[in-house]
């Protein structure tokens, strides 16, 4: 089989930064090509192409195209009335037609992300042991020490742009859900090809399995992943080490490595340890925090002021809390010229045992000290509230119904317009709901939530909240990266990204209380991310792929990843 000649990717060389370039002639052709999901096309082969490939008697004799694919799925997708046959029905299309998945996911973005992604996905990853079917992405377990390059070269694509990779320790706000995690790689990557247009084929998903502490896991008789406490310490971290000297040796200098889902003793360590020699990007702590200044900097347009005229309070000193909290300091500061540390002033993180503060300080975690501001000791979140009288409330405790009546009704009361970030996910581990928020803010509250909330009614006016969650920048971020050659990550990256999305939103978004542009646009919105993202990467030059192209919006959108189908001669 080989392709028309007039396709772009055969002649694209501009899409080489993303790979656009085809794998060179092969035989695929009759039963192979309708069960190879790479290349499959159902019903919409042509005659002449159901000719020249050996498909003749294979189909039936209809033709259909891709958008009566498209419309048949979608039918047959709303039939379902359990979320989880959705996700189900979703993973078999890619895993049979995976042009048709990539084109259905993009014309529907609203209505499928929250399918093929929170919250579905975390209830694939906790059953994913008996939905699973086939194996997705790539499987790294303790008993492939000493064999991790190995292992990696066992993957069929050699060409790979991100890797996206989890321990399954901390699976959204779930917890540890072990080797089933690897539903999230699989997800995020779908993401970086559906909203950031890297193509499917230089995306790598990867679960490392070094056992899993969750007693129901351990003795769920249908568990794929190893069955063992987990490893930590020095086997942990030598395993690690395998894997990331492998990847380097596989794959270059140049494929971006993102960490996802690790608890956040590991998280912290391996993002320090790695970010120096490696490509690496944590979406927890890094893209979180992107997506979260921005939807913070549009909401400065509906509530005034400046960064640094606000007072933020965090329930959660994760990594997304501290995350957040240190980009926001740094723009602040970059704004302002005031030191790091008389930013960080204006922040606080509340644990699990109260307000961080000065008299904690010996007893925290060395990425909770510089929250430790002096302060009597506070041991709710109410108090803290009524104390620090935040305007900001930001929520990434992975604890859901925590922004309680109380809380939500004093942020109200010395606050016209309180903000309030309800981030943990899925939607069962959310501090609060929408409704919630509006409700007891009298229809006041400046919402966002990390996973999907439908809009909400309050006394005869509709608010859309927000969905404050990093799918809005890693996509388009790591886009950035890829087309720039970029070798190292540098958090003035994070902030052009920031600075990007909130410049999406518009005074029509505004209008209806949105602070985040729909998904709808997400890959103009993607394509705008990448291209200030690889900007910043040139003026710090950590960008490898020279000449700088002139348009970099331009250049971004033409080297995406577009999954209609292709003629084949
Ligand atoms: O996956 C999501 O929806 C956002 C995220 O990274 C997390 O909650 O860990
Ligand atoms: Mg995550």
């Amino acid at each position: 089989m080989k392709w028309e000649s007039t396709h772009p990717a055969r002649q694209s060389t501009v899409g080489n930064a993303v790979g656009l370039t085809m794998a060179g002639p092969f035989d695929l052709r009759g039963y192979t090509l309708l069960r190879d999901p790479r290349h499959n096309k159902g019903l919409a082969f042509s005659e002449a192409e159901r000719d020249a490939h050996y498909l003749r008697g294979l189909l039936p004799p209809a033709l259909a195209s891709q958008e009566l694919q498209e419309k048949k799925i979608m039918h047959n997708l709303r039939q379902y009335t359990v979320p989880l046959h959705r996700y189900i029905a979703m993973m078999d299309l890619q895993e049979r037609n995976e042009r048709l998945f990539y084109k259905l996911l993009i014309d529907n973005v609203e209505e499928l992300l929250p399918v093929v992604y929170t919250p579905t996905v975390g209830e694939a990853c906790q059953k994913y042991g008996s939905i699973y079917r086939r194996p997705q992405g790539l499987y790294i377990s303790l008993k492939d020490k000493g064999k991790v390059l190995e292992v990696l070269k066992n993957w069929p694509e050699r060409s790979i742009q991100v890797i996206v990779v989890t321990d399954g320790e901390r699976i959204l706000g779930l917890g540890d859900l072990g080797c089933q995690g690897m539903g999230i790689p699989v997800g995020k990557l779908s993401l970086y090809t559906a909203l950031g247009g890297v193509r499917p084929s230089a995306c790598l998903p990867i679960t490392i399995d070094v056992g899993t502490n969750n007693e129901t896991l351990l003795n769920d008789e249908f568990y794929i992943g190893l069955r063992q406490k987990r490893a930590t310490g020095q086997e942990y971290h030598e395993l690690l080490e395998e894997f990331m000297t492998a990847v380097k040796q596989n794959y270059g200098e140049k494929v971006l490595t993102q960490f996802e889902d690790f608890a956040n003793h590991n998280a912290f360590d391996l993002l320090a340890k790695y970010s120096k020699s490696h490509l690496v990007f944590n979406d927890d702590i890094q893209g979180t925090a992107s997506v979260v200044l921005a939807g913070l900097l549009a909401a400065l347009k509906v509530v005034g002021g400046t960064l640094a005229d606000h007072t933020y309070l965090f329930l959660g000193a994760g990594e997304a809390g501290t995350g957040i909290a240190d980009l926001i300091a740094l723009e602040m500061s970059k704004h302002t010229d005031a030191p790091i540390d008389d930013c960080r002033k204006k922040i606080w993180l509340v644990d699990s045992k109260g307000l961080i503060v000065e008299s904690r300080k010996e007893s925290l975690q060395h990425f909770k000290q510089p929250w430790a501001h002096a302060h009597e000791p506070l041991k709710t979140l109410l108090e803290a509230v009524e104390s620090v009288k935040p305007t900001v409330l930001i929520g990434t405790s992975g604890v859901g119904r925590t922004f309680t009546k109380e809380v939500v009704e004093a942020m109200a009361s010395f606050n016209e317009k309180p903000v309030i970030f309800a981030l943990s996910n899925p939607t069962s581990h959310s501090e609060c709901t929408a409704e919630q928020a509006y409700t007891w803010s009298q229809g006041r509250a400046v919402f966002a939530s990390g996973s999907p909330f439908d809009p909400v009614e309050h006394e005869g006016k509709v608010h859309v909240p927000g969905q404050s969650n990093n799918a809005y920048i890693f996509p388009g971020f790591g886009l950035g990266v890829v087309i720039s050659g970029a070798i190292r990550v540098h958090d003035d990256m994070l902030l052009a990204a920031s600075e990007a999305l909130a410049e999406q939103v518009t005074d029509e978004h505004f209008a209806k209380g949105l602070i985040f542009p729909p998904f709808t646009n997400i890959r103009t919105i993607s394509a705008r991310i990448a291209a200030k993202v690889a900007a910043k990467a040139y003026e710090l030059g950590l960008a490898s792929r020279l000449p700088r192209p002139d348009d970099l919006v331009k250049y971004a959108q033409s080297c995406m990843y577009t999954p209609t189908y292709r003629n084949y001669r």
